[in-house]
């Protein structure tokens, strides 16, 4: 099976562990952290050496892969026991990405539904299930930016918020995939990327992730957005997501809801990138949606530059939720999805007619 080879490799197989660019080290180096179970890739994902929704599912699948593969010469019952052991503590690295858990949820459909294989060719069909689910998101992303590639005219002066790019995805990227499209389709475009602060996936990995392929990007603070809207220096905002309710609710970094409060008072577009995968029908609203609380560190500074006081108290949730009326539309790999449509109904009705 040919391998979409990306510029920027997220995830790559070496034959026999998941090598993961660590994204805590990014710009300054480049360096990738060998995982080989699931305890090594649930560390991963839970220290953000991996992050994004989609590349945080595609790592969990090869995390169930790898252990599968670790147990295989293991009795049934251990196999099954030990096996189970990593579903949980992969589930339990981060609560807000739904992608985590479809990805998951589709590992352990594949495994019940082969009782009859030995565990040797069990290991190997989790391991080819792992492979397809990262060429698989590929393909999504490149039909999801075709798509919200229509939305930009030539000439756009787009907003991003966080990294929705190849390095949250097993390439392509969501946000980033939709002007990598535009750009493929012959369109002139220039990104502003915001800091994103705490982690700075803005500063750090938009900004470099776009640099690599010449794509313009101007870096702004968080707080800068709103001057540049009101100046007419922005024509559109496109985000990722990690869980969008039954509603249309989008949860995504920390942030998106004041950019997304922003640009309705500007009457600037605000996109959502957003594959079926990321979709949560469990969910009616985005009230119910889990937002995670990171350490505090990642607010006192950045590696060995601290800036808050000592003793200080800190709050650090890494998501928010943009509620479904100030999202202009959705775009995912079957088509977009209006707000007239989110507002009339919800996502139920398209998931279930468009979803493979
Ligand atoms: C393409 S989904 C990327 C999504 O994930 C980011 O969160 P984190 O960096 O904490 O994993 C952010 O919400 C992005 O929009």
């Amino acid at each position: 099976m040919k391998r979409v080879m990306e510029r920027v490799q997220t995830l790559r197989w070496n034959g026999k562990q998941i090598e993961l660019i660590d994204q805590r080290l990014l710009p300054f180096r480049t360096e990738y952290v060998a995982c080989d179970s699931a305890k090594s890739v649930a560390g991963a994902i839970r220290d953000m050496v991996v992050r994004g929704a989609p590349a945080i599912g595609v790592a969990a699948a090869y995390g169930i892969a790898l252990e599968a593969r670790r147990l295989a010469g293991t009795m049934p019952s251990v196999f099954a026991e030990r096996l189970n052991e990593g579903f949980n503590i992969l589930a339990a690295s981060r609560p807000t990405a739904v992608n985590l858990f479809w990805a998951l949820d589709r590992m352990r459909k594949l495994w019940l539904s082969h009782p009859d294989k030995s565990l040797k060719e069990l290991s190997g069909i989790l391991l080819q299930e792992a492979h397809a689910i990262l060429d698989e998101d590929i393909g999504i992303n490149r039909k999801m930016g075709q798509y919200g590639a229509t939305l930009l005219p030539d000439g756009a002066k787009v907003l991003t918020h966080c990294n929705a790019g190849a390095l949250a995805t097993a390439g392509h990227g969501t946000a980033l995939g939709v002007f990598r499209s535009a750009i493929e389709a012959g369109k002139r475009l220039s990104v502003f990327a915001d800091e994103t602060r705490p982690f700075l996936q803005g500063a750090r990995l938009t900004a470099w992730e776009l640099l690599q392929e010449n794509i313009p990007v101007t870096l702004i603070t968080d707080n800068m957005s709103g001057y540049l809207m009101s100046r007419g220096e922005i024509d559109a905002v496109v985000v990722g997501t990690d869980r969008v309710a039954a509603n249309g609710d989008v949860a995504n970094k920390i942030g998106t809801y004041m950019v997304a409060v922003l640009a309705k008072r500007h009457n600037i577009p605000f996109y959502v990138a957003c594959p079926l995968s990321t979709i949560d029908l469990s969910l009616a609203t985005g009230s119910d949606i889990p937002i995670e609380e990171r350490p505090a560190n990642e607010v006192k500074g950045f590696r060995d530059c601290h800036w808050a006081p000592e003793g200080v108290a800190i709050r650090n949730p890494a998501f928010d939720v943009t509620p479904a009326e100030l999202v202009t539309a959705l775009v995912t790999e079957k088509g977009i999805v209006t707000n007239d449509t989110l507002m009339k109904g919800g996502l139920s009705g398209f998931v279930k007619n468009g979803r493979q």
